[in-house]
């Protein structure tokens, strides 16, 4: 299993008492599954999120990232086994405003002790699945809202991650773009074979998933198939038509 939550436990101080933001929660995502965790908001969503990307260590409770328990790792080991497993797709793209597209993508190789230029071909490579090819050189404030969630999302694939984790990638996006960008990661999850988490509140946008969860005061549970739609039809993958916006 390339991501497994057992029974994991999350708190926060809250004045004289504790908060449980996640209460027991059990999950896994398989390579090449596209898995949705939708709740309102204050549920835990992003709670979730965070200890799955090993930022937060839980309570109790197991963490594995490709096959590893992150438990118990030294502090360099758990950033190694974030950096070269895990990719992270932020709700709002937090691009570097004065770097083109293409050097959004290699500085993260670069970061990573990478050759970069070896990092330029998969640069290119990834902005074209994501249906930027022939816009490398644009900066964030040349490119569109969408376009530049696809920058994110390509970014995110760069080092090869058996999990990407995706937070809200639609909020700031209308409808036809948000699903427009939700296919997308349906492709990509299972062209690449990557195990990928997308947290959403966002309903509407479910029809690509594999399989859905559902999040609320802290606890998780799997949704009822009509609530996943077509997700669990074993529907094939269909590669969306970018709309390069
Ligand atoms: N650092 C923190 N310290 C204390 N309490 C926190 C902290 N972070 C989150 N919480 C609380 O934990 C609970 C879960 O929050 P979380 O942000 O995970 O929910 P969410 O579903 O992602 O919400 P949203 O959709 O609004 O981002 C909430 O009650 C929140 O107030």
């Amino acid at each position: 299993m390339s991501l497994a939550l057992t029974d994991v436990v999350l708190t926060y101080p809250d004045g004289d008492r504790t908060l449980t933001a996640l209460d027991h929660v059990t999950m896994d995502v398989a390579e090449g599954e596209f898995a949705a965790v939708a709740g309102p908001s204050g549920s835990g969503k992003s709670s979730l999120l965070a200890v799955a990307a090993l930022l937060i260590a839980p309570a109790s409770g197991t963490v594995e990232v490709a096959g590893r328990d992150a438990a118990g790792l030294a502090p360099a080991e758990r950033t190694r086994l974030r950096r070269d497993h895990i990719g992270v797709v932020f709700q709002q793209p937090n691009l570097l405003p004065s770097l083109a597209a293409l050097d959004q993508l290699t500085v993260m190789a670069h970061m990573a002790g990478r050759p970069v230029r070896a990092a330029a071909g998969r640069a290119r490579e990834l902005l074209g699945a994501v249906g930027l090819a022939g816009q490398e050189h644009k900066r964030p404030h040349q490119l569109s809202g969408g376009e530049r969630q696809r920058v994110n999302i390509a970014r995110a694939l760069m080092n090869d991650p058996r999990v990407l984790l995706v937070d809200e990638p639609t909020s700031a996006l209308d409808h036809e773009r948000g699903a427009s960008v939700v296919a997308l990661l349906a492709a990509l999850t299972r062209e690449r074979g990557v195990a990928t988490v997308m947290v959403t509140h966002d309903l509407a946008q479910l029809d690509a998933v594999d399989r859905v969860w559902t999040m609320l005061d802290g606890r998780l549970s799997a949704a009822p198939a009509q609530v996943s739609g077509a997700a669990t039809e074993g529907r094939p993958a269909s590669t969306p038509t970018p709309t390069g916006r």
